[in-house]
């Protein structure tokens, strides 16, 4: 087992990273159950993955699967639920599923009784190298993604990378988005390391999937424990390709049409491709990150992304970005493979007249 520290004072917790974890979470959550076990998951997890969980007592609260679920309806219902189980307040709520489930049962356990405890078992690649480590928690509302929510640490996160063993081949490229985010951050020796290893990550090679999660993992732990609430800029570096992306989901109305994952990789390259355009990184660098999300099967420019909408359009669904000071909004860029950065400088007409040039 695998065990990563994300050092926040008192609000720090574990990482374990335990190939079959899920039939050892009775023994690993111990500390963190009361006799019970309340299990927040999704349909799809319901049927895949909740049947390895072996934990006392489960009452299992089963939400429709998919983006939409991250919504002032199904808030409301899974606040309604934990209610009506009486929960305490120093009892801890599992959230077992991909950054759907762990971000809305994070924001309902941030609110419910005014907040209570909860554990992360994330169940997508998404999920176990990203969403479910930093305590962002969010739903989505009508004027955007993820404009409602709370920063709120979970008390332990398991990750059982056995339980990837079910997911579609589609989920599994579009967790890997967020991998390869790290290596374009500051991480330039871990790019190449994708590059070299993406497929047989893809194709199911455990020691491939372990050495990318445990990276994108201490990655996080190390920038989130730096800046947890992204007040200094650090964290906002782990926003990179989602100014863009969030307004390609938004544009989609939040649909499967387009994945979480396969919206930060159409950002990334689209950030890549904006900084090279600018002079501000090489063109090659920005060849090098469309090429590997191309072959990953990636979104890697709008067309590939399906969407054909306005500059000015997109732009609109960015200046919601929560990153917004002063009336801007920042956009992480890159001087490079691994030198990404926060830019206050450009504008969104910029932005919005390099998405209308890029189309031809
Ligand atoms: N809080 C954060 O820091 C953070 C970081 C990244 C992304 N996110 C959020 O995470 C969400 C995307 O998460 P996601 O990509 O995990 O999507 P998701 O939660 O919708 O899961 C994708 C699909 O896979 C299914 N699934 C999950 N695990 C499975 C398994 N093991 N086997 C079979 N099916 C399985 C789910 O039921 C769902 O249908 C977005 O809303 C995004 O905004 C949050
Ligand atoms: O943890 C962070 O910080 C991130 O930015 C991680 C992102 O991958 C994630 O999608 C996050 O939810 C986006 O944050 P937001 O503040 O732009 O909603
Ligand atoms: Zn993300």
């Amino acid at each position: 087992m695998i065990r990563i520290p994300v050092a926040l004072g008192d609000r720090s917790y574990d990482v374990a990273i335990a190939a079959g974890g899920l039939a050892r979470a009775g023994e690993l959550l111990a500390p963190y159950l009361r006799g019970r076990t309340i299990v927040v998951t999704d349909s799809d997890v319901a049927a895949t993955q909740l049947p390895r969980l072996a934990c006392p007592n489960i009452e299992p609260i089963i939400l429709p699967a998919g983006e939409a679920t991250k919504s002032w309806a199904q808030l409301a219902a899974l606040c309604d639920r934990l209610l009506a189980l009486e929960v305490e307040r120093g009892e801890h709520i599992v959230a077992l599923g991909g950054g759907v489930i762990g971000d809305l049962a994070g924001f309902a356990a941030a609110i419910v009784k005014r907040g209570m405890g909860f554990v992360q078992i994330p169940t997508t690649l998404l999920a176990q190298v990203d969403s479910s480590v930093g305590g962002k928690t969010a739903i989505n509302t009508g004027a955007g993604k993820n404009l409602v929510g709370a920063f709120h640490q979970p008390a332990f996160v398991l990750i059982d990378p056995l339980a990837l063993d079910t997911l579609p081949a589609r989920q599994l490229a579009a967790g890997y988005a967020e991998v390869v985010k790290y290596g374009l951050i500051d991480d330039p020796a871990f790019f190449g390391w994708c590059e070299a290893h993406g497929a047989a990550l893809m194709a199911g090679d455990a020691d491939a999937r372990i050495h990318a999660i445990a990276t994108s993992v201490s990655a996080k732990a190390r920038i989130v424990a730096e800046d947890e609430r992204e007040t200094s800029g650090r964290r906002a570096l782990l926003n990179l390709g989602h100014t863009f992306g969030h307004a390609l989901e938004a544009e989609t109305g939040f649909s499967d049409r387009l994945l979480h994952g396969e919206a930060v990789a159409a950002g990334m390259a689209l950030a890549f491709a904006f900084s090279a355009s600018t002079g501000r990184c090489p063109g090659a660098d920005a060849a090098r990150v469309a090429a590997h999300l191309r072959a990953c099967g990636l979104p890697f420019d709008l067309a590939s992304a399906g969407i054909d909408a306005a500059g000015a359009t997109l732009a609109a669904h960015m200046a919601h970005d929560k990153k917004k000071a002063g009336g801007r909004v920042p956009f992480i860029l890159a001087r490079g493979v691994g030198a990404a950065y926060v830019d206050s400088d450009v504008t969104l007409a910029d932005i919005a007249a390099f998405l209308d040039a890029g189309r031809g």
